[in-house]
């Protein structure tokens, strides 16, 4: 399968990086948004991160040039017309997910991969909403993408081998490393990851220690780069709490509740380091 224009539905943070590394390594790519100030905010990130690898001497202004002229602005699904391979990274959410794989699955050619870089929806069910279930996949990539190795890579129940191939192989030509695994509730990576979040909010909302010190016991005991609740703001609070969501309901378990903590702060809009406040504020 012969892979060479892509679309990226979606230009946050997970979006605009998944466009970066794509044009970068030579993919024609359209990334498309709701409106063309959230494309614009994307390329604006994209910019920045091309500006500060040409002032390291990894990479000449004429190559950064380059890069941003593989990447085409997009606030039209219809360019889906075009494209060997759509890579969904909207919000965390199955209703908006199913929609867009419906309109997708109209507009796209025939020979079109759909996958999705969701962080814990089942890949299954997204595929069911196309008559190609066949070749929807999940191509779940880390955050910050340009910097992450690893792609998470979901084979859903009805995903052709050539499919997986033809990710596989595109995932190594982005420079990262592929690891496949079935489709569970939050896969691998957010199974295990997102319930040490959780729990790190809890021993917070319980009043274990601070906001700081809490971080401080898993940064320097753990030798993990960024605390848990550094992490939280940092993946967006609404997104951990979708897939404590996905997990709590996939399961059926309650040991994957989503702590109340967590859902107040999303109710009163704090998301993050996307939002300017969460557990921490940014200017
Ligand atoms: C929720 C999900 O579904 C799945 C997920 O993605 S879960 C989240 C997974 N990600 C993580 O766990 C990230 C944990 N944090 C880290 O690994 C590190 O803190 C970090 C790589 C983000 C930053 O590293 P650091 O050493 O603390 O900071 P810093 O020295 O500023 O950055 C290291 C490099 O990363 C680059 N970088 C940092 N943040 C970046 C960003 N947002 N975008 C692009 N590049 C970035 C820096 O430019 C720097 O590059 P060079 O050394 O080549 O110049
Ligand atoms: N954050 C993370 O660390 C990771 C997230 N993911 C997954 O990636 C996806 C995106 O997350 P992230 O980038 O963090 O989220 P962001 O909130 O940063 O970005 C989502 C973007 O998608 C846009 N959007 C929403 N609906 C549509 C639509 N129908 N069509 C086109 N664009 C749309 C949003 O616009 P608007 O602002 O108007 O809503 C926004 O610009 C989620 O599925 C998430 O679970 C995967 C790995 C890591």
């Amino acid at each position: 399968m012969n892979i060479k224009k892509v679309m990226i539905i979606g230009a946050g943070q997970m979006g605009s990086g998944i466009a970066q590394v794509c044009a970068q390594a030579g993919f024609e790519v359209y990334l498309n948004d709701l409106k063309p100030e959230f494309v614009e905010r994307g390329i604006g990130v994209i910019t920045k991160n091309l500006t500060r690898n040409v002032e390291k001497g990894r990479m000449t202004e004429d190559e950064k040039t380059s890069v941003l002229g593989n990447i085409k602005q997009s606030t039209n699904l219809q360019d889906a017309q075009n494209v060997d391979i759509v890579i969904e990274a909207a919000v965390e959410n199955m209703d908006i997910k199913t929609k867009i794989f419906a309109q997708l699955d109209e507009i796209a050619p025939e020979h079109a991969i759909l996958a999705s870089n969701t962080s814990s929806l089942p890949i299954t069910e997204i595929a069911a909403a196309t008559k190609r279930p066949e070749k929807v996949i999940g191509m779940h990539f880390m955050n910050p993408v340009p910097v992450m190795k690893l792609v998470e890579i979901i084979r859903g129940l009805a995903t052709a081998d050539e499919v997986y191939q033809a990710i596989e192989d595109m995932t190594k030509s982005l420079n990262k490393v592929p690891v496949e695994v079935n489709d569970f509730p939050g896969f691998v990576s957010n199974r295990i990851l997102m319930p040490m979040i959780n729990e790190a909010i809890y021993t917070l909302y319980e009043g274990v220690a601070t906001v700081e010190a809490i971080d401080e016991v898993m940064k320097l005991g753990m030798n993990h780069p960024m605390g848990p609740l550094t992490l939280a703001d940092f993946i967006g609070l609404d997104t951990c709490l979708y897939i404590m969501e996905t997990l709590h309901e996939g399961f059926g378990d309650d040991k994957y509740r989503p702590c109340p903590l967590l859902r107040k702060y999303v109710k009163a809009g704090w998301l993050g380091k996307k939002s300017g406040r969460g557990f921490y504020t940014y200017s």
